[in-house]
């Protein structure tokens, strides 16, 4: 990947709607004038930062005067719309009281998954960053509503993480980082320091979203970090309204909790994950409903039984698309089998498998570590 000089040391930081707006569901303006203070220091101490900021549907709530969190996807798009524009707004402000551009960049994650849009948007990244400008980051609400229904922003950072080759993506939520279990329900809870690997027994601490802004909880911020870890981008959660947080991770200090893979691991088909997000992809599963559940909702491996379909021509190890039963793109993945043997596995079970290819018997046709869910 070509990286220019200057994006050495590059910082991505997503910032979460709990965090964002305060108690009444405004903005917080002290908030952001903290957080972007940070992000001018980092600047002009020759750190390129990309800021992905979700709240904009939170934000947009009171401009348009709904009283709760409206629950159809046009009215949450409506506030996303309107909300966009005063976070834009507030962010291109304090950025320009400290000297520093802001850029609006609003993306969705299929933009960034058909190659000339992967390189359209790298290509206005780094063009912004070699200019000074901090990108700002968001969803395009206005043309997908995957992340109201089942994802959220944590996975848009961490995809532009591995785009533009990040060395550092740090989560800011509304809580101190992972712990072993949801810390507003279990007083017990701890805080874990380190992950080298998103296992059961991680993902297994985390609850769903904990506050009525917030949309993924920790189960989407781990999804990310798994992704993460396979790309080789070191990724720290931690509290975004502690003192100085931002400038005090980007320099290393030990906060929240960090993932990062074991020294000495592989990280080859995580790169080749990456990698096949820019690349033409060499054939394409059709998965059954359950299998796009398993995938989508629990972050399974897929497995041979929900594959209904195989097209065109790879080898084990090369980079596949996965679509629904209407041919929707929903995620990508390396293939643990060839297509010539996709053929014969697909539709059956693992046991079914292991009496006429023995070596199969455990291996799903995509494993969940390298596979990037939409
Ligand atoms: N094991 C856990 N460790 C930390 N937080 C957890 C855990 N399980 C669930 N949570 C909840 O996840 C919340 C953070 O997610 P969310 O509200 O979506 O934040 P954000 O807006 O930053 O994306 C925490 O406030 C907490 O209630
Ligand atoms: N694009 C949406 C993001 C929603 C979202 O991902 O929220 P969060 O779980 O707080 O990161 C918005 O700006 O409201």
């Amino acid at each position: 990947m070509y990286l220019p000089q200057e994006m050495d040391g590059l910082v991505v930081v997503k910032v979460g709607s709990s965090t964002l707006v305060d108690a009444s569901g405004r903005p917080d303006a002290a908030f952001i004038a903290r957080l972007i203070d940070q992000i001018a220091q980092l600047r002009h101490g020759g750190r390129p930062v990309v800021l992905v900021s979700s709240g904009a549907a939170a934000a947009g709530r009171e401009r348009l005067g709904f009283s709760a969190k409206p629950t159809d996807i046009p009215s949450l798009q409506a506030c996303a719309a309107a909300g966009q524009a005063a976070l834009t707004e507030a962010y291109a402000k304090e950025l320009a009281s400290r000297g520093v551009a802001c850029g609006q960049v609003l993306l969705t994650r299929r933009d960034v998954t058909d190659r000339e849009g992967y390189l359209n948007a790298r290509n206005t990244f780094f063009r912004l960053l070699e200019l000074g400008a901090v990108p700002v980051v968001n969803e395009n609400d206005t043309v997908s509503v995957s992340e109201f229904t089942f994802s959220d922003n944590d996975m848009l950072g961490a995809i532009v993480s591995a785009l533009l080759g990040a060395s550092l993506y740090v989560i800011l939520s509304d809580v101190a980082g992972l712990y072993t279990a949801n810390p507003q329900t279990d007083p017990a809870a701890r805080l874990v320091r380190r992950v080298t690997s998103v296992n059961d027994e991680v993902l297994a601490m985390a609850g769903g979203a904990g506050s009525s802004v917030g949309t993924g909880g920790m189960r989407s911020k781990l999804r990310a970090a798994r992704a993460m870890i396979a790309a080789g981008i070191p990724t720290v959660i931690c509290e975004g309204r502690a003192d100085n947080i931002l400038v005090r991770v980007a320099g290393g200090e030990l906060v929240g909790t960090r993932f990062e893979a074991d020294e000495g691991s592989s990280h080859e088909s995580g790169r080749k994950l990456w990698i096949g997000l820019a690349e033409v992809t060499h054939g394409r599963l059709t998965v059954d409903e359950g299998a796009k559940r398993a995938i989508v909702e629990r972050g399974a491996s897929l497995l041979p039984v929900g594959v209904t379909k195989t097209e065109g021509t790879y080898e084990e190890g090369d980079v596949v698309d996965v679509v629904d039963a209407s041919g929707f793109l929903i995620a990508r993945g390396v293939v643990r089998y060839s297509s010539e043997d996709m053929v014969r596995v697909r539709g059956l079970q693992l046991d079914v498998i292991g009496r006429f290819m023995p070596d199969k018997a455990t291996q799903p046709a995509i494993h969940r570590d390298e596979l990037l869910v939409f």
